[in-house]
């Protein structure tokens, strides 16, 4: 029996074809930190993938004519590079990473094309199909004692499912009905597989060590 309501119930995964083999995304963890980002746009959508960046200790650079006031604050506060200009040919250069949000689509799409041109990953937020990466919906789930894990979810372009797959799982990693409990015995390691690295505030270990992680040598 399907379900065609829309209701959200598992069938809804019958309503449209598989993702081919060949489009389907590589997950991955990216360590942005004190790594160069830089973010086409400065408004709602730019300004949550920035939070996300500096959140994960990324030297993030802005370029956009308007910001919103939270964008403004941390431009001001020093936690962002803020160009308060067009886009212009050579912001990309050296990026790791850029994302682009401008809402002009000629804009969004000579961004992707300039990072591509030099091999660097891009979310193309207009267009998803024009980047070589996806954003998934992200929550990292804390209990008492301190176990942490991350969850990314990508939802196959449906950001909405992403984010009801996403707070499904970590309402269950809160409630206890899926485990969260470290495996991992030694200090400082990961609590999990799926644990993000956290890097400016993780305790300094023995073994395995998330500042064992190469730094940069540009940003
Ligand atoms: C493909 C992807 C590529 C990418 O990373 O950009 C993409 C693309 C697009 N999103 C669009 C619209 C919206 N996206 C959101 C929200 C989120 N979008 C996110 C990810 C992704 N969005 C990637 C898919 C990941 C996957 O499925 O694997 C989340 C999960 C993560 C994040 O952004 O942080 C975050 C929720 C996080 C949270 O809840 O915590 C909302 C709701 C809102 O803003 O409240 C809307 C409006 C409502 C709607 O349309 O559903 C449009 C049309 C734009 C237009 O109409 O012009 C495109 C363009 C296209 O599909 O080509
Ligand atoms: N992928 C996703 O998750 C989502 C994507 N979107 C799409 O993302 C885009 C951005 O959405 P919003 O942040 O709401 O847009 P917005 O219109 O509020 O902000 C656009 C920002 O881009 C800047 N900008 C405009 N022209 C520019 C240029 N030439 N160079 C540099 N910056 C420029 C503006 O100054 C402004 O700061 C839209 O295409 C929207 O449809 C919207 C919701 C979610």
């Amino acid at each position: 029996m399907h379900d065609t309501t829309g209701s959200g119930g598992a069938e809804d995964v019958t309503a449209v074809a598989d993702t081919p083999p060949q489009d389907r995304l590589y997950p991955l963890g990216l360590v942005v930190r004190d790594r160069r980002v830089v973010v086409v746009g400065g408004g709602p959508v730019a300004e949550r993938r920035t939070l996300g960046l500096v959140g994960a200790g990324a030297r993030v650079t802005l370029v956009a004519p308007t910001v919103t006031t939270s964008l403004r604050a941390h431009a001001e506060a020093g936690t962002i590079d803020w160009r308060a200009r067009d886009y212009s040919a050579g912001d990309v250069d050296g990026a790791w990473l850029v994302h682009t949000a401008t809402g002009v689509p000629e804009v969004d799409s000579r961004v992707a094309a300039d990072a591509e041109a030099q091999r660097t990953f891009c979310v193309q937020a207009g267009d998803a199909g024009q980047g070589s990466a996806w954003v998934p919906a992200v929550a990292r789930v804390t209990v008492s004692g301190g176990a942490e894990v991350g969850i990314a979810v990508h939802g196959g372009r449906d950001p909405r499912r992403a984010r009801r797959v996403r707070d499904a799982v970590a309402a269950g990693l809160e409630s206890g009905a899926l485990p969260l409990r470290r495996v991992r015995t030694r200090s400082g390691t990961a609590a999990g597989a799926a644990t993000a690295p956290t890097a400016p505030t993780a305790p300094s270990v023995t073994s395995r060590s998330w500042a064992a992680v190469p730094a940069p040598t540009v940003w």
